[in-house]
């Protein structure tokens, strides 16, 4: 994908089904008579950098919540790293999760914020977290209260980042920065994820950031898995037809339609598009999200999973 940077991965990762670093089996959470997310089954291997997009209230938030136990399933399994999010101390470790307010405590200086974070974690980075907090310009001194929106997310992050995670999850972690500092922390989040050979999971409304730097795509809408899958993959499999109606009314039975305009339609199709009287295109990222979150807006309680 253009302008997508290779994502480093540890040897045999790329393929590496056995060990997903998040599976859920008809994950369902309810608030009250409120379904946040309704038997959602995602299988996500590790070393990716994974996009979760979805309109406001698709359950995103809920679904990143569950993945670091800060709250519990209605019925259906999650697991993280293998085990039950937040299963014991040893497990916290090895999950960082910023959140989508950034939490800072106000009071305390940056360097106060490393000096915690270095007593609390076992396996604390002392050097990524200077490295960090330089390359962003983070005054050690200031106390985190008075630092910007932008500020107290990097913060968030460098924080988050120095626990060495095997998985970072990332709650709209780029909102509050302007266009050059969301660059630069999505190209360091990648890097970091490449150097440790970790995970990240992060939401986000904008996609452009998303096709940037993910390599793994889950869109939710109305609490339900639309689409989840390798980007490579569901790029592959994915093409927009351009056609007359009488063409599009009649396209060959393996060939799912997804979204259908005027004179064209994205549809999905298990192998290589047969030849026919149409033009095939490769759409980007931004319309095959789109197509699914149109669709799903048009035919609600709809639920389908690719992988
Ligand atoms: N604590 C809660 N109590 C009751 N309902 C909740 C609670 N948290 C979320 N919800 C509801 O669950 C649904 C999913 O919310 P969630 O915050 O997961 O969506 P989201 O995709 O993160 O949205 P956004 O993009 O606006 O942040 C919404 O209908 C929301 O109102």
């Amino acid at each position: 994908m253009p302008g997508r940077p290779a994502i480093r991965r540890l040897n045999g990762m790329r393929d590496d089904e056995s060990r997903p670093v998040l599976r859920a089996e008809r994950l369902t959470k309810r608030y009250r008579r409120r379904v946040a997310l309704a038997d959602c089954d995602l299988h996500v291997p590790p070393g990716r950098v994974i996009g979760l997009v979805g309109p406001n209230g698709a359950g995103k938030s809920t679904l990143l919540q569950l993945a670091c136990g800060l709250i519990r399933p209605s019925s259906g399994t999650l697991t993280v790293l293998g085990a039950r999010p937040a299963a014991d101390a040893a497990h916290l470790a090895r999950v960082g999760f910023v959140a989508q307010d950034t939490p800072v405590y106000a009071a305390l200086t940056v360097a106060d914020h490393l000096a915690m974070g270095a007593h609390l974690n076992p396996r604390w980075d002392t050097a990524l977290a200077r490295r960090r907090v330089e390359q962003v310009g983070l005054p050690p001194g200031q106390r985190a209260g008075r630092l910007s929106g932008g500020q107290r997310a990097q913060l968030a992050l460098t924080v988050a980042a120095a626990k060495r995670p095997e998985l970072l999850i990332l709650d709209e972690p780029a909102a509050a920065l302007d266009p050059l500092a969301r660059t630069g922390f999505l190209d360091n989040l990648v890097d970091f994820v490449g150097e440790l050979g970790a995970s990240a999971i992060l939401s986000s409304h904008l996609l452009a950031d998303v096709e940037r730097v993910c390599d793994h795509l889950i869109v939710l809408a109305d609490a339900r898995v639309q689409l989840a899958g390798d980007v490579r993959d569901l790029l592959a499999t994915h093409h927009r037809v351009v056609a007359g109606p009488a063409v599009l009314d009649r396209l060959p039975a393996r060939v799912t339609v997804v979204h259908r305009t005027e004179g064209a339609a994205l549809v999905r199709s298990p192998g290589a598009l047969p030849p026919g009287p149409w033009r095939a295109e490769t759409p980007g990222l931004e319309e095959l999200v789109m197509g699914y979150l149109t669709r799903a807006a048009v035919e609600p309680h709809r639920q389908e999973v690719t992988r």
